[in-house]
């Protein structure tokens, strides 16, 4: 359904915002994009949609349903966002129009790309507003009548409006209470199982990515540098970046380990002038001297699991083992295979080959972890108990 192939976004003043991303989601499946802020997680999201501010330079290809979103004329752009993909925004206070009623803020979509009538656009409003657990009366209210919850809510069925095949959630829980964050996840897997909709969720919450998504991109200094089944790259992580993000989250569950979430020493970099090589290496626990002058490609850590890091598919070894780059070199970094060429994007497959060999967020059956579910039942029950 959706196959971002080569994706390259800079900002004015050298912004390397994203370099050379490739993934594709599947027709129920879940991707998860994790990374710290900065990383062009946003960026990507505005990209997909073709939503990213003039003097942005975009390069590579964005296929939905074989389309180039990124050549397409302008009047087909308006024809697909909304009902080809959609996007839910972090913050729905920011994101809906404080004036407006939200029944008529869901009902424009409806009237502008399905030319519903007025009468057609207010049911379908109702039917959305229950679909997403709030009652169709709800549609009177304005966005400060709303709880947070209530309101993010509000924005799912906005996004929802138009039979969207896809559907882009950045930080969709950010400003919301753990609970309700809960429910907003699950409602969201929900509806994403029920009608087969692609989904590419975006958060620097990497346990919540790993409840919600099939597979997981985890994006550093614009680059995806790891990529595979959600739990894996949370559990097992192959990169040291990915190990570190992994590391710095508690498993309470974890009986017998201490609750000590680990930090990851530095900042991350400034997109305009990032580090030669590897763009991790410099708070790198593991790096190289070779890692200082040759960047990396995504390499197969496992047969669905890859990471861009020298000391992954090295003779012998399954990439590195451990937490957080808190080993010290793998013994076996002196047999490293050879190194993609720096700079390079990171296909497993030949240079901008259709279908590379194991794409970001490809591989997964459609919708294999969530069974279609109602999205009314205890969604409502958030309806009911906030203000
Ligand atoms: N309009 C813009 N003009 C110039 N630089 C920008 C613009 N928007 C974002 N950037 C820069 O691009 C980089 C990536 O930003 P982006 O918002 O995509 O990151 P992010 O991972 O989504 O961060 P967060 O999680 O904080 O939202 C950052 O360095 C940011 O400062």
């Amino acid at each position: 359904m959706l196959d971002v192939r080569d994706l390259e976004v800079t900002y004015a003043g050298g912004v390397a915002a994203v370099r050379g991303v490739n993934l594709t989601v599947d027709a129920g499946q879940k991707v998860g994009i994790a990374g710290e802020s900065g990383c062009g997680k946003s960026t990507l999201a505005l990209a997909l949609l073709r939503l990213l501010p003039a003097g942005a330079r975009v390069s590579g290809e964005i296929l939905l349903d074989g389309e180039d979103v990124l050549t397409m004329k302008w009047g087909r752009v308006r024809a697909v966002r909304w009902a080809g993909a959609s996007i839910v925004f972090q913050g729905a206070m920011h994101s809906l129009n404080a004036v407006h009623r939200v029944g008529d803020q869901i009902a424009e979509p409806i009237l502008l790309h399905r030319k519903a009538t007025a009468a057609g656009a207010r049911k379908r409003t109702g039917e959305l507003l229950e679909q997403v657990g709030l009652p169709a009366a709800r549609a009177s209210a304005y966005p400060h009548e709303l709880s947070g919850g209530q309101r993010q809510r509000v924005m799912i069925a906005m996004a929802l409006a138009c039979d969207p095949r896809l559907v882009v959630a950045d930080e969709p829980t950010t400003a919301l209470d753990v609970m309700i964050q809960a429910q907003i996840l699950r409602l969201i897997q929900q509806l994403v199982s029920a009608q087969e909709l692609g989904l590419v969720m975006i958060s620097h919450d990497l346990a919540v990515l790993s409840d919600t998504c099939d597979r997981l991109a985890v994006m550093y200094a614009g680059r995806v540098v790891e990529e595979g089944p959600a739990h894996q790259v949370y559990e097992d992580a192959r990169h040291p970046y990915g190990q570190a993000l992994s590391a710095a989250f508690p498993r309470i569950g974890d009986a017998g380990s201490r609750f000590a979430p680990r930090g990851l020493p530095g900042d991350p970099p400034d997109p305009a002038a990032l580090p030669s090589g590897c763009a991790f290496h410099p708070r790198c626990a593991v790096a190289l001297p070779s890692c200082a002058t040759e960047d990396q490609r995504l390499r197969p850590a496992t047969p669905d699991h890859r990471a861009a890091c020298v000391h992954v598919g090295t003779a012998g070894s399954a990439g590195l083992a451990g937490p957080a780059g808190l080993a010290g070199p793998a013994d076996s970094a002196g047999s490293a295979e050879p190194e993609g060429p720096a700079g390079a994007a990171e296909p497993a497959g030949p240079a901008g080959s259709t279908q590379p060999a194991r794409p970001a967020g490809s591989t997964e059956p459609a919708g294999s972890t969530e069974p279609a579910g109602s999205a009314g039942s205890d969604v409502a029950e958030e309806a009911r108990s906030t203000p």
